[in-house]
């Protein structure tokens, strides 16, 4: 699913009119029967409704919903905000149809500073401002903004399109938003929706489609998009009748250091799990007997040191792929080493943990690292690596400059992992689940991607495929064992679940 600015979204409402064609009184009739019918399904035609409406299109929306509500019986009442010397047309029109229908429900609020003390049980939507927000709110709105910030302890607030105030594709840091409970957004997902600083604004979204014109959707170019199941089963690569264990690549895993064998065992099972043909750890020579026993099926080759000081003293060249990082320690010796392997190794590896932390802190060394590399950095891991960000927006820009100009697949974890690639396209993930927030889960995911890439998934593809079916997993995990009981191993354990789903 493409994820469009608010400038692109304003195009393709003008080309649905133009194109369906349908009459931009009549598209927001949809986008306000859409609201309506969402509503109903979850509030009793009892409770009572407050819409508080802008002098915009978010404002029309507010006041058609008012109109179609009355029209099931449900007690709506519109409190319309002048923050505007002019109203849209659309805005008049609703206005207007509302006066004639049910002249009661409308409420002006000129030049107010506060909105009048609300009943307890009032459900409040708020439709100031939308897409055409064009700066941040100031003076009395701003007032009134932070009032409902306040009833969002108190009252159910739903936002029609984003959050009133909210910056559809820029950073809204420290400017008046509203918060919601939930958040009706027409058509597609807007990019601050996906900010971690905006999670506690939005609430849950819920995408409401409202008939956009396919052809503006299909030809028009945005480097944003939502990974979805579709694209992950168009992805996959079934398997070959005439496979043998040679067809799936043999991939070596450098993890582990003493007091850190887990991390190596959890990345070598997933590995595993997520399909390689053949698979051979790395690990210092008090992690052997710990491998040997904990996978069985993976071969173990070791360093005679405690970490990976020694080097990685074996011909990498025969390894379809490499995946580095869990559990291995930043000592001095391990940097060194891992510089003498981007000098050897040259194709696409998987760099996870203390690998990308002696990234950050060995100057020049990410300049080696063969292109089309993948990078799974955490926020803290991303921090090291590329420097502190103000806020999300500017974090997305970093991500992607650099993965465009060091050729690699970076990714920000997170409730939506960002996945930046070299071509400048941006993806996000939708699967996973807070449950996912334990120790193991990432060295889980550099198991997946190396079992990938072993596959002969391209760099991109892998990451995609790896980070939805990662996040796949935990939710089944997280859907039978809760999100508090699961634990990392519990990933992997549902990994077959979520390839079975592919298959379908
Ligand atoms: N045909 C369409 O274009 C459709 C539009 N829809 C709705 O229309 C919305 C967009 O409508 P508009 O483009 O009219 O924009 P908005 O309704 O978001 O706001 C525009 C109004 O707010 C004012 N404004 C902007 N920033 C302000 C600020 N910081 N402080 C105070 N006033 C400010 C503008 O001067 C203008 O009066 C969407 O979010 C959606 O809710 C939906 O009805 C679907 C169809
Ligand atoms: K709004």
């Amino acid at each position: 699913m493409k994820i469009f600015t608010a400038q692109q979204i304003r195009e393709a409402d003008a080309y649905t009119i133009q194109h369906l064609p349908i009459s931009s009184l009549d598209l927001m009739e949809r986008a306000a029967g859409a609201c309506t019918s969402w509503i109903c399904k979850y509030f009793a035609p009892e409770t009572p409704v407050y819409i508080y409406c802008g002098m915009g299109n978010n404002g029309g929306d507010g006041l058609a919903i008012t109109r179609l509500l009355r029209n099931r019986d449900y007690n709506a009442h519109a409190f319309v905000l002048h923050h505007s010397e002019k109203a849209t047309a659309d805005h008049v029109a609703n206005r207007e149809a509302l006066l004639q229908k049910y002249p009661h429900a409308l409420h002006d609020l000129p030049n107010t500073t506060s909105i009048p003390a609300l009943p307890a049980d009032v459900l409040i939507i708020d439709a100031i401002l939308g897409t055409g927000l064009s700066r941040p709110v100031e003076g009395w709105l701003a007032g009134i903004i932070q009032q409902l910030q306040t009833l969002h302890a108190t009252h159910t607030i739903i936002s029609i399109d984003l959050p009133s105030g909210m910056q559809a594709d820029s950073s809204s840091v420290n400017t008046p938003v509203v918060k919601a409970h939930h958040t009706l957004s027409f058509e597609c997902y807007k990019l601050a929706f996906l900010f971690p600083e905006n999670a506690g604004i939005t609430g849950e979204v819920h995408i409401l489609p409202i008939g956009l014109h396919p052809d503006y959707i299909q030809q028009t170019p945005t480097p944003f998009q939502i990974s979805e199941e579709s694209l992950i089963k168009s992805i996959y690569k079934p398997r070959s009748p005439f496979a043998h264990k040679g067809t799936y690549g043999h991939a070596l895993l450098i993890a582990g250091s003493e007091g850190k064998m887990g991390a190596a065992i959890l990345s070598a099972q997933s590995c595993l799990r997520a399909g390689v043909g053949l698979l051979t750890c790395h690990v210092p020579k008090c992690g052997y007997t710990i491998i040997q026993i904990a996978v069985p099926p993976a071969m173990c080759i070791v360093d005679d040191q405690y970490d990976h000081s020694s080097g990685f003293q074996t011909d990498v060249s025969k390894y379809k792929v490499i995946g580095i990082g869990p559990g291995i320690g930043t000592a001095a010796g391990t940097a060194w080493a891992m510089e003498r392997l981007f000098e050897q190794y040259r194709q696409p590896m998987v760099l996870d943990a203390d690998a990308l932390n002696i990234l950050a802190t060995t100057p020049g060394l990410i300049d080696k690292v063969p292109a089309g590399s993948l990078l799974t950095p955490h926020p803290k891991e991303f921090e090291r690596l590329f420097g502190k960000t103000a806020n999300n927006r500017e974090q997305l820009q970093v991500l992607s400059h650099n993965a465009i100009e060091k050729r690699l697949c970076i990714l920000l974890k997170g409730r939506y992992t960002a996945m930046a690639f070299p071509d400048g396209n941006i993806f996000f993930n939708t699967t996973g689940n807070p449950g996912m927030a334990t120790g193991g889960s990432g060295d889980v995911l550099t198991g997946i991607l190396t079992a990938l890439l072993a596959q002969g998934y391209s760099s991109k593809d892998a990451m995609l495929m790896g980070v939805y079916m990662h996040g796949m997993a935990g939710d089944y995990a997280a859907e039978t064992l809760s999100q508090e009981a699961m634990t990392a191993n519990d990933i992997i354990d549902y990994l077959g679940k979520s390839f079975l789903r592919l298959h379908r």
